[in-house]
């Protein structure tokens, strides 16, 4: 699907209620499942990636309701679920991949599981091996694709281990090994990546001991369920907040984003760029804190984006690309060679897509060196394309905000897969 793409705004005003956030919503489906009693979620993700694992519960047979954004989830415990039918589709979903991996990795049946195109190149050996190396029995594609099948499997050993990729979904996948562990697991990290499921963990009664980087995880099959509102997903507030940075006389109010300190480095390199943004309304009566963010037009300056930062804003470089390229300055990402592994090779679909608009950007193996400022528009052609990535399709869409030339999007619907409301968002807040 081709869309035309709003160029030449004048200004972004008003309050947006941010959709929620895609990382928690996975993961209150897993707890919700794997709980007693009944969990009951507000605000779920209904992206494409949410439903996949939403799906993928009911198929091994755990009652699911849907109401509005609301979600009931009728826990069945670990050893409730049943033998799913048919090969679970994964669709685009690297989350739902590789926690089911941990989370299913000693069941008494066997699961299959496949992907789409994106999600059959993304690597797997490192939850696989890990697992292999705790007793889980994996046969994947060249050892390292989907499609997969996890066999039955009656023992796990409980493993020590540094992980050696800054993986919020590797460290995940192997604490839902660890909690069906025959004895106590240590999990070290190489950088601190979002800690959502140690948080729900403990939200859920369960127990996890982080000392540094170190998780202590001992085994666990008892978990109460809760009731809670899912928080605004940082990772797409962050489009309004730098539309709202870059196009001028804007002043944008992104209401309940979740402002989990694991997921908040955007907000930092932002603000390190010269942004105006400022948090209001802190609600940290859950362990998820949220807050609105105020985000007001302002110009920006070149920054450094490298080491352990890196993990916090992942998602986000494909939008700090974008701002480089309307700050002044050399800006210089390094230390993220992960991005060649996700949706897209996101260091090469950031730089095809923004050249094409002007953008001065070289790459790197493992980042970008951008200069600014550059205007953007049409240059080499006026479709962008979002090679299939939520991510660099909704980038796409903000700089074409800036745009003074009318663009096309190439298949946007990608979007769907993180925020499908994306659209109508944007048009309420439009001048
Ligand atoms: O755990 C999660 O929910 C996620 C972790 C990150 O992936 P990696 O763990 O592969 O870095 C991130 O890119 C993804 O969008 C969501
Ligand atoms: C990398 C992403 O997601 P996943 O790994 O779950 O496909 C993302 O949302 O940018």
């Amino acid at each position: 699907m081709d869309k035309a793409l709003i160029a030449n705004a004048q200004g972004l005003h008003g309050t947006l209620t941010i959709p929620g956030d895609k990382s928690i919503s996975h993961r209150s489906i897993m707890f919700g499942a794997l709980a007693e009693g009944t969990t009951v979620i507000d605000h779920f993700l209904f992206s494409d990636d949410c439903k996949r694992t939403l799906a993928a519960f009911q198929a091994l047979g755990v009652p699911i309701t849907i109401e509005g954004d609301q979600v009931t989830i009728t826990g069945v415990g670990l050893n409730g679920l049943k033998a799913p039918k048919e090969p679970i589709d994964l669709g685009n979903s690297g989350t739902s991949t590789r926690l089911l991996l941990g989370l299913l990795s000693k069941q008494p049946f066997p699961i299959d599981f496949f992907g789409d195109a994106s999600l059959s190149k993304r690597p797997m050996q490192r939850v696989i091996g890990p697992l292999r190396q705790m007793g889980a029995q994996i046969t994947a594609t060249a050892d390292d694709f989907l499609p997969l099948t996890i066999a039955a499997n009656g023992q796990l050993n409980a493993i020590e281990m540094t992980v050696p990729v800054a993986s919020a979904q590797v460290k995940s996948a192997l604490i839902f090994a660890a909690l069906q562990a025959d004895g106590i697991s240590k999990l070290t990290e190489i950088a601190q990546t979002r800690d959502h499921t140690e948080r729900m963990l403990r939200q859920f009664g369960g127990e996890i001991e982080k000392d540094g980087l170190t998780l202590t995880i001992k085994p666990q099959n008892h978990f109460v369920a809760q009731q809670f509102r899912v928080p605004g997903d940082m990772s797409s507030a962050a489009f309004f907040a730098l539309a709202a940075t870059l196009v001028p006389n804007s002043e944008l109010r992104l209401a309940q984003v979740g402002l989990n300190k694991t997921r908040t480095g955007f907000l930092d390199v932002l603000s390190r760029m010269g942004a105006d943004i400022h948090v209001e309304n802190v609600d940290s009566r859950i362990d998820e804190v949220s807050g609105d963010l105020v985000v007001i037009s302002s110009a920006l300056k070149a920054t450094t984006v490298h080491g352990t930062e890196i993990a916090n804003v992942i998602d986000e470089i494909p939008l700090i690309a974008l701002a480089a390229t309307q700050a002044e300055g050399t800006t210089e990402i390094s230390d993220a060679a992960e991005l060649r592994v996700k949706e897209t090779d996101r260091i090469e679909t950031v730089a095809t897509e923004l050249r094409k608009l002007g953008a001065n950007i070289e790459t790197k193996p493992d980042g970008m060196i951008i200069h600014g400022p550059t205007p953007l528009r049409a240059v080499t052609s006026d479709t962008v394309d979002s090679h299939g990535d939520h991510r660099i399709g909704l980038m796409l869409a903000v700089a074409a905000l800036l745009s003074h030339s009318q663009l096309t999007l190439h298949d946007a619907a990608a979007i769907n897969v993180s925020y499908p409301s994306f659209f109508t968002d944007l048009k309420q807040v439009l001048d």
